[in-house]
């Protein structure tokens, strides 16, 4: 794969680091890559790790084309705030935080600067993520083709209008964690039940990956597939009953509601920030 851009990644934490290592992964050169922490032992670390050259925000946002930022939604207005000055009409920026909108970016932006929004997912660290790329007003077609190119070394990737931001991130942003937490109760269960632990997680894990490979690679509905391992009468048809019972499928509607809601109201926190301080500035002019 021939790469064309400089990167900087801003924000080295456990995301960031899954694009970095998925990059270098996949072949990307890690001359053309620079990373920035605003913890010292962290970019000592993945200088180490991954002989890639760290620089402060501003420094490593001048040298590339391509800005990708990955701090928490809460760290996003300091971040824009120190790389501004050092945006170039040609550079693009990239978030992958959690609600913060690509409206809000921009208006911390020089005027016109391409913007992309990315939810992405932890798979990524084995090649197996889910992204989601949301243009924002002054995207286009190649800065989603770029953004697109980077994330595929690491998984799937779609393009979908922003405002399905927030329920993407309640379903493949969060979606892992379910996930683990579902292979927790089973094995935690299957102990119960009087199995080893190492036994249980191994009889989990393969069923989890087992499942999950069923439905990818037949396409048949998830119903279908749990109707064929439902023999009348039997044992998961008992289960499943008890599932039910005990509003399984209720929960996770809330449960995901509840994500949602989230990825809104970080947005709606990131604005009332933006808004004190502007006021603040401006009472100090
Ligand atoms: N962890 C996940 O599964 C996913 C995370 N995300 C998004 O990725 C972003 C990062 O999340 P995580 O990696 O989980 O958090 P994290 O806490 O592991 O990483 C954030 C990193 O940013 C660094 N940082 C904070 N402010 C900085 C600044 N001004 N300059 C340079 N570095 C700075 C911190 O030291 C930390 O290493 C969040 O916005 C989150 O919404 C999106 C999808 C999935
Ligand atoms: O928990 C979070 O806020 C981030 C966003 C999606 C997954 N992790």
């Amino acid at each position: 794969m021939t790469q064309h851009w400089q990167l900087a990644i801003l924000g080295a934490g456990v995301m960031g680091e899954t694009v970095l290592s998925g990059l270098l992964r996949a072949g990307w050169d890690a001359g053309k890559i620079t990373v920035t922490d605003r913890r010292p032992e962290r970019q000592l670390e993945l200088q180490q790790k991954y002989g890639v050259v760290v620089l402060d925000n501003a420094e490593a946002a001048a040298a590339a084309d391509t800005v990708i930022l990955v701090v928490k939604p809460q760290d996003m207005n300091d971040l824009l705030t120190e790389i501004a000055g050092a945006i170039r009409p040609e550079t693009l920026v990239v978030s992958l935080a959690a609600g913060v909108d690509t409206a809000a970016m921009e208006s911390q932006l020089p005027s016109g600067t391409p913007v992309v929004r990315v939810m992405p997912n932890t798979p990524a660290q084995v090649d197996e993520g889910m992204a989601a790329i949301s243009p924002g007003s002054h995207a286009q077609a190649e800065h989603l083709d770029r953004v697109s190119d980077i994330l595929s070394a690491t998984g799937r990737v779609i393009t979908l209008p922003e405002r399905y931001q927030d329920a993407v991130t309640a379903i493949s942003g969060t979606g892992p964690a379910y996930l683990f937490f579902v292979v927790e109760a089973m094995i935690e269960a299957g102990v119960h039940l009087g199995l080893p632990r190492d036994t249980s997680t191994e009889l989990v894990v393969q069923t989890m990956l087992g499942s999950a490979k069923l439905l990818r690679e037949t396409g048949e509905h998830p119903t279908v597939l749990r109707e064929r391992v439902t023999s009348p009468g039997g044992t998961t048809a008992a289960a499943v009953r008890q599932l039910e019972e005990h509003r399984v499928r209720a929960a996770f509607m809330v449960a995901m509601e509840a994500a949602r809601d989230r990825s809104r109201a970080l947005a709606e926190a990131a604005r009332l920030d933006r808004e004190r301080r502007q006021a603040a500035s401006e009472a100090d002019r």
